[in-house]
Order: structure tokens, then sequence, then C-alpha cells
């Protein structure tokens, strides 16, 4: 079968020719590779992109060719982007959503991801797409549950206890009409041809990893032995299963990190030790996980920094020790005020990037395998709609999911004080090559 750019391809999606197998992100030892060269990622959370590139509904391709030119300006090169998302009852949760139920699949949004996919391409663009979440803002684990379990779909933002939500959504990886479900839609991705360039994804250079999930954790922080065995086996089998569907594309699992793994090390080296799994990632949420409180910036701050260099720090030793690469693929501070509105300045959340890139930067130059990264999340020309900063359906989209108050922790087109500090850093680690090995 030859694929749509001459690239000889067997029929069961065996790799690419060598030549075009270099067009591909590969990890090469500690270091992405691609076409030759060195590759580090200067990314953007873009949940919503596939949403924006809808034929109809919800979709809106003229601020979706806009929002890619502004982030081509300032030097992204990287995009991860919500891939699939489920019907629920949730408040919490985005709609409308590509499974409307088991089998049943909103086509408006799959090719809206096929354009988003086209036109990252044009920009030389590479995507991440993740095909589940393990929070409830797009339907999610929770939702398979209410699905399969017949237990109903949990919204930490009403049940208030997010202990049990992570519990409770840890059946997930062991129930096996959910996990039935959740492959169908895998192979449905993985396996189809977009329409818009008639090209497979599982050919397509600009496509940089499938991810298991958005954050998926083994449970809560007091997870069990058997939990997080479920949650390694879960990953391994998972990670196996997308890599028999398409040989030529990566393989992550979206982990936070100690922060995701119930602080168990060892749990997130298992978790990334598959030879199936072919980078680690993490987050840093400094405000979430209660080391930085906005109300008390001068109190916390250095607490914060102090805490988030460390995370930055170890889990990069983490990666040395499993000889793989590293994404920072997510991190944010809210603005200035605190405050939601595009209208608050970012002083501190100015200084809180410009300390990651510090970091992020300086162990990049030097050799070690940190990857790049992708800050959470972009705003655009996004704008709030309700005085209470939610969002309602047929509102805007931007870097804050439904769970959160729009403009939390977003970055819009106007905060160009954060727009230099990204392009600045992002041109300095793109500038670098790969150690010589
Ligand atoms: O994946 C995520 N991590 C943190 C974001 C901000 O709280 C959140 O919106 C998202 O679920």
């Amino acid at each position: 079968m030859v694929g749509a750019v001459g690239i000889v391809a067997a029929a069961d999606g065996a790799p690419v020719t060598n030549a075009a197998r270099s067009e591909f992100v590969t990890a090469k030892k500690t270091h992405f590779s691609r076409k030759g060269q060195a590759y580090y990622i200067v990314g953007a959370n873009f949940w919503y992109g596939g949403y924006l590139g809808a034929p109809s509904g919800v979709g809106e391709r003229a601020r979706l060719l806009k929002e890619l030119d502004t982030m081509k300006a300032t030097g992204i090169n990287n995009l991860r982007v919500l891939a699939v998302s489920e019907k629920t009852d949730m408040k919490s949760a985005v709609s409308p959503a590509t499974t409307a139920k088991p089998g049943e699949y909103d086509e408006n949004l799959l090719v809206g991801l096929d354009f988003l996919m086209a036109e990252a391409a044009k920009r030389d663009m590479t995507v991440v797409l993740y095909l589940n979440n393990f929070w409830q803002w797009s339907g999610g684990m929770t939702q398979y549950l209410n699905w399969f379990e017949g237990t109903p779909a949990l919204d930490p933002n009403v049940t208030k206890d997010y202990d049990d939500y992570m519990k409770k959504n840890a059946r997930f990886y062991v129930n096996a009409a959910a996990q039935k479900e959740y492959r169908q839609v895998i192979a449905k991705i993985v396996k189809r041809v977009n329409t818009i360039t008639g090209k497979p994804y599982s050919e397509d250079p600009h496509l940089m990893s499938w991810q298991l999930a958005n954050e998926p954790r083994p449970g809560n922080g007091k997870a069990t032995k058997e939990e997080k065995a479920a949650y390694v086996k879960w990953i391994d089998e998972t990670a196996g299963y997308i890599h028999s569907l398409d040989r030529n594309h990566m393989v992550s699992t979206g982990s936070e990190g100690l922060a995701g793994s119930a602080h168990d090390a060892q749990l997130f080296l298992d978790a990334h030790r598959s030879k199936h799994v072919d980078y680690l990632t993490y987050h840093l949420w400094p405000k979430n996980w209660e080391w930085f409180d906005s109300r008390n910036p001068e109190g916390t701050w250095d607490n914060a920094i102090t805490k988030s260099r460390d995370y930055l720090n170890s889990h990069i030793e983490l990666a040395k020790k499993l000889g793989k690469p590293i994404v920072l693929e997510e991190f944010g501070l809210d603005r200035d005020g605190p405050s939601f509105s595009i209208k608050a300045t970012t002083r501190i959340r100015d200084r809180f990037y410009k300390e990651v890139f510090d970091v992020v930067y300086t162990r990049a130059a030097k050799g070690d395998p940190i990857a790049g990264f992708n800050f959470w999340a972009w705003g655009g020309a996004g704008r709030a709609a309700n005085a209470d900063y939610w969002w309602k359906p047929g509102n805007d989209f931007m870097g804050d999911p439904p769970q959160e108050e729009q403009g939390l922790y977003s970055v819009f087109d106007t905060d160009t004080s954060s727009l230099k500090l990204i392009k600045e850093y992002g041109d300095k680690l793109k500038s670098l090559k790969a150690p010589a090995r």
C-alpha cells in the first residue's frame, strides 16, 4: 500500500521506509530526534484544538487558523490535544463529546481532529493526542465506569471528595468491559484515515505520540499494592496495544510524575519502564498541590519555588535512570490578584514561567534527558463569557477546561509578557543540539 506521500507501508501498518522514518519524532536513547536533528519541545496545551476544527456545530475554523498562526509566531512547535471525549451528564464536562455512548461516535468532532492535524502539519507543528482523561472535564474514566459499572459519573466539583473520586476511578483499569470499549476507541482513532489529507494517522509524521490519558493516576495517595500493580499492567498492555496498531509513533502515559503516582518513585519508574512507553512525562502544579497560595504570594513563593525546582530536577534524574527522554508537558500558575480576569497582570506567573524555563533550558543544555515543555494552557483569543467565569455550552473554549474558572491558567493572546518569555526561551531550547553520544 502506498501512503499519501509515497511512503511504502505494509497494509498491517508496518513501519514506513527508513528514509521516511526520520520524519517521525523518535526517542534516541535519552533525546528526541526528528529529521536527523535533535528535537526539543516548545509546546502548548491546546486541549480543544480538535473542537475548533470541527466543520459544523462547535467548530470555529477561522479562529483555529488564527490561534495556530499566533502560536507559530510565538515559536510553539508542539501541541498537546484531547483526541476524544465521552458524553456525560456532569456539569463540569465539555459538550458535545466524541463518544455519545459506547460504539457511537461524533464524526463532526473526529473530522475536527483531522482538520487540526492537517493545519498543524502545514505549520510544521507536532501533536500529542491523549485518548482518555483521569479527570471528569471530558467525561473520561468516570464516564466509562458509569457506562459499564452503572455507578454515577463522579464530578469532584460536586462531591468535593477527590480522594473518593480517585480511588473509584482506578477501577477503570480493571473493568474488562470498559477496557474493551476504550480499546475500540483507541483502534478507531489510531487506525483512522485523516479525511482532510487522506493520510492514515499512523503514517502522519506530525503526530508525535499517542498518549494513554490525561494525568492517569493509580488511585488516590493511599493506592494499594494491588492498585499500583493494576496501573502498571494497564500502562504496559495498553501502550503495547497501541504499538501493535501503529509501529511508527511513540506512546506516552500522560503521567504527572510523583504527584500522580502516589508519591511513589518506584511506581513512577515501574510505570515507565515498559518497552512500550517511549518517554516519560510530568506536570508541575504548585497551586493545585498547595505549595503556593496565590492569596499570599509573598508568604508562599519561596516554599513553592524550592519545591518546584526539586520536582523539576528530580524527575530528570528518574528519566536518567530509565534512559528515556522526559517532557514537562503541563505547568501553570494563576494571574496576579489572584484574578480570573484577562485584565489582571501576570507578573507572578511570568516569574514562575521563567524559573521553570531556566531549569529546563539549563538541564537540556547540559545534555540531560529533559526534552522540553508544554505550558498549560493556550487561551489565545478565547474570552470568558460569564460573570462567574464558569463555562457553559456555547461559550468560547480556552485553556481552562469546564471544570475550572475560565481564565484560571489560560495564556491569552494579549498576555504579551508571557508570550515573550515563551518565545525567548523556546528559541534558546530549539537551538540546542543533542549531546554527542
Ligand atoms: O490535566 C490537567 N492538569 C491541571 C490543569 C489545571 O488545574 C487541569 O485543568 C487539567 O485537568
